[in-house]
């Protein structure tokens, strides 16, 4: 019990991406994702293999081994800064490293108890606890895509393998292209704007943290 959640660093910024960019949120990143093990050097042999994340270790701002659901929402509402007001709630959005390795039911209930709405930000190869308030599915081609419904589809677009076609049949409110970041990512971006402007029931996300210099 020592260390029953593992994260990599809990920060406050805002969402960069998807449907709710802007949204202020308290972000925490928890350690290890099972599609690579985070080392460059095996980045080659990954199943994933464009990430843009760290998230080795606990050893990041916020960071650290957290024993029971309710240090780890106590460390998450320390974090938050928003002063409170009728219109908004406070946000977290879960993320890693895959953090269906770890997000359990009682995190998510002691996230709740604090006042939070809940987000996630998922490959979707592991089944999500109930209560989750927003669910982002970011598929990756050649893993096993388990978790088929929730309210957004975010796909790292282009992905060898896979094509966005495969994805409009199931259960997400909104659907969402987001250019590959790397070397390629200008033409990503133009391939993404082309296929949106084509295929008008996926609109674009923009990595918006990225081009406004915060984490
Ligand atoms: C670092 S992942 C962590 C959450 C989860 N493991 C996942 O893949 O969804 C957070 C988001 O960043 C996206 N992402 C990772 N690397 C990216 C890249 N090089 N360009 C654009 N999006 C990327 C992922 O697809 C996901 O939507
Ligand atoms: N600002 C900001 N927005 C984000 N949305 C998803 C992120 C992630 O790494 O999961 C992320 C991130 O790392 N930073
Ligand atoms: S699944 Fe997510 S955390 Fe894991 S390597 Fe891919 S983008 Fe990174
Ligand atoms: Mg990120």
């Amino acid at each position: 019990m020592r260390s029953r959640y593992r994260v990599k660093e809990i920060f406050y910024t805002l969402q960069g991406e998807g449907s709710h960019a802007g949204r202020p949120a308290v972000f925490c990143r928890f350690t290890s994702c099972n599609l690579w093990t985070g080392r460059e050097s095996d980045r080659h042999r990954a199943i994933c293999q464009f990430c843009d994340t760290d998230f080795v270790g606990t050893d990041g701002p916020g960071g650290g081994r957290f024993s029971s659901p309710a240090d780890l929402a106590s460390a998450i509402a320390s974090t938050w800064q928003g002063k409170d007001h009728a219109r908004s709630r406070p946000y977290v959005v879960c993320t890693g490293g895959e953090p269906l390795l770890q997000l359990d039911a009682e995190a998510v209930e002691a996230l709740h108890r604090k006042g939070f709405e809940v987000a996630i930000e998922t490959n979707g190869t592991r089944p999500a606890p109930s209560g989750i308030d927003w669910v982002c599915v970011s598929p990756k081609a050649g893993a096993d895509l388990v978790l088929t419904s929730g309210d957004e589809l975010k796909l790292v677009f282009p992905q060898p393998g896979l094509d966005p076609e495969q994805f409009v049949e199931l259960d997400f409110t909104h659907l969402r292209l987001q250019p590959m970041d790397g070397p390629d990512l200008p033409a990503n971006t133009e391939a993404a704007i082309e296929y949106c402007l084509a295929h008008p029931q996926w609109q674009l996300s923009l990595q918006t943290h990225k081009y406004i210099g915060i984490r």
